[in-house]
């Protein structure tokens, strides 16, 4: 852009000789400089943010034209041509067409790729309605999606020869806090768990709700010691970051993953869950691991 405005200065003063300060109009000046000015701010503005691409190789091009001519434009002002001298007139008014045509195809192909996006969005949109993967209340996949990942991780696991938790969190006495504090702040709560345990979780973690206060937790590349020490924190954080009441605990059972389904190994996660008995139930089981 420099260089296209640095070229509009050197035809300018080739071609023309500069008028004496006091013949010249300031307050066209001012009107022509600012348009000039709105121009390259608007220039630079779309090409900082705008991915590269046709849409914006034609609004840059169109906008190098446009400043081109407006900057010929201003400099008029400033310096005075030999009368039969026509070039720089052509110069100042035939680009600007030009360029302007460019921002409309560039204004065009903008549409196109907005409409695509569109309805690229509203199609993953339909497959997650559709698939319920979402869970429209804690805004986390669902159980249905988690045993697909889980399905995924298990065939990655076994080539990478990695280990793999997961884990199941089940909210203990939450349907007293319901009674108690209305469903609306059992809503509220259940939100607040589910993001306390994204926060504590890597992000190559998953949690997802499995249903009314039960969540799981896929964690890759972990063992049961590692997997323990990550969630070790968790059942303390719910009760003391959300400040619940003394009654509300929350059990956390970890299984590392041996089974080759996810049918079994979720099962298998089960079975450890309800084996946990009422002395454990504010920390992490153990049961699991016998298992694992
Ligand atoms: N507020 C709210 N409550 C829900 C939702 N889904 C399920 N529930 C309630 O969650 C409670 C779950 O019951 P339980 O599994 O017995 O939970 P609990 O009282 O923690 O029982 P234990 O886990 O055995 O201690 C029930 O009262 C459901 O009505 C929900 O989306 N929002």
């Amino acid at each position: 852009m420099v260089l296209v405005m640095a070229l509009a200065v050197l035809i300018s003063y080739q071609l023309g000789s500069a008028k004496a300060l006091v013949i010249i109009d300031f307050y066209d000046v001012l009107g022509e400089a600012s348009t000039l000015i709105l121009a390259v701010l608007g220039l630079l503005l779309m090409v900082s943010t705008r991915p590269q691409g046709r849409v914006t190789d034609h609004f840059y091009s169109g906008g190098l034209i446009l400043v081109f001519s407006l900057s010929l434009d201003l400099l008029d002002e400033f310096v005075h041509y030999p009368d039969d001298l026509r070039l720089v007139s052509w110069l100042e008014s035939l680009p600007q067409p030009l360029g302007l045509m460019l921002i409309a195809i560039g204004a065009l192909e903008w549409r196109k790729e907005h409409l695509l996006v569109t309805r690229q969005l509203a199609t993953r949109e339909k497959v997650l309605r559709e698939h319920q993967w979402l869970d429209p209340l804690t805004t986390l996949y669902t159980a249905r999606y988690f045993h697909y990942l889980l399905q995924r991780e298990i065939s990655h696991a076994a080539e990478s020869a990695q280990p793999l938790c997961i884990a199941h969190v089940n909210l203990i006495c939450f349907s007293r806090f319901n009674q108690s504090y209305g469903s609306h702040a059992g809503d509220k709560l259940l939100h607040h768990v589910s993001e306390l345990i994204s926060l504590l979780l890597r992000p190559s973690d998953c949690v997802c709700r499995e249903h009314s206060d039960r969540f799981l937790i896929l964690l890759p590349n972990t063992d049961y010691a590692h997997a323990r020490q990550l969630l070790a924190g968790l059942p303390n954080a719910i009760t003391s970051e959300l400040n619940t009441p003394a009654y509300l605990g929350c059990q956390v059972t970890l299984h590392e993953v041996k089974e080759h389904s996810a049918e079994q190994a979720l099962n298998a996660l089960t079975e450890a869950a309800a084996h946990t008995s009422a002395d454990v139930q504010r920390g992490i089981t153990r049961a699991a691991r016998a298992r694992a």
